[in-house]
């Protein structure tokens, strides 16, 4: 369920997601959209994404879809760019989109693990600097990355993606220390276990969900949606001095 919240300082923002075209992403875009924001979003799966953006269109809402594979930089700068060109210059940036595809240890291969990264650490970067000085001209901006609990709780089917999501955090320091003079604020978002289609297909088990849950204070399967108030309250103006910081949003698992 969409958060019910409305922060009217988003209203006409200049807002680019990326992975926005399904999952979490999906929610978002739509969550921003709903605010008021002009949201552009970048993503790989053409097919998700017109649905998502007819989807919002019959809803009397608009998100501008620009296909591109973040690993291709030059690709990622040139949608950067597009949506800044047709929105204005962005100030609301959450890199959002990731692959979790598990993998052994004995098989990643140098290629493997450098493509991973690729996905699911590199482009956090790059869109913080290409959007960076849009930003800046625009007097400030809000960038959010999306970490994991995985890394918090030892997950072990995916050591290349958990060691991106730490460094994540990381990377969200760093550029916060950067960009806090030119009052951009940066954070991270760290889900726990968030019941999306792919996460249904691939990786739920009844068994691994009820374990989850026991385990979680709240007992409710979390869902896209809830990750859309966290993200709103960041992008706005109610966080004003917030930056640096990691906010953990798992119902309590850890
Ligand atoms: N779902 C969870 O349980 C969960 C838990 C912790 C953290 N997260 C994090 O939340 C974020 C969203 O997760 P999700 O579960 O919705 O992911 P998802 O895999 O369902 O969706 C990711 C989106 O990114 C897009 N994408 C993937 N590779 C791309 C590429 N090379 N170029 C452009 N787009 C690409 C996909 O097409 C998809 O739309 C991720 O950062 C993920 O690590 C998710």
């Amino acid at each position: 369920m969409m958060p019910s919240v409305r922060h009217p300082d988003l209203e006409g923002r200049s807002v680019l997601i990326t992975g926005g075209g399904s999952g979490i992403g999906a929610a978002l875009t739509e969550g921003f959209a709903r605010q008021g924001c002009k949201v552009a979003f970048i993503d790989i799966a053409r097919e998700a994404s017109e649905t998502l953006a007819a989807r919002l269109r019959d809803a009397g809402l608009s998100a501008l879809f620009l296909q591109a594979d973040l690993r291709d930089i030059d690709a990622l700068r040139q949608a950067a760019a597009e949506a800044a060109e047709t929105h204005g210059p962005v100030t609301v940036l959450v890199n959002n989109a990731a692959y979790d595809q598990r993998h052994e240890i004995a098989d990643v291969t140098v290629d493997y693990w450098d493509d991973n990264q690729a996905i699911n650490l590199r482009p956090h970067f790059f869109t913080a600097q290409a959007v960076a000085p849009g930003m800046k001209a625009a007097g400030g901006g809000s960038i959010i990355n999306f970490a994991s609990t995985s890394f918090m709780i030892n997950h072990p089917d995916m050591p290349s993606y958990t060691a991106a999501k730490a460094g994540i955090i990381g990377l969200t320091k760093g550029l916060a220390g950067k960009l806090g003079p030119d009052r951009i604020r940066v954070n991270a978002i760290a889900p726990g276990w968030v019941m999306t289609e792919r996460q249904r297909e691939l990786w739920v088990t009844p068994d691994g969900l009820s374990a989850h849950l026991e385990r979680q204070c709240l007992k409710e399967e979390m869902q896209p949606a809830d990750l859309v108030g966290p993200c709103l309250f960041l992008a706005s103006d109610a966080s004003r001095m917030l930056t640096a910081q990691t906010l953990i949003v798992d119902a309590g698992h850890l």
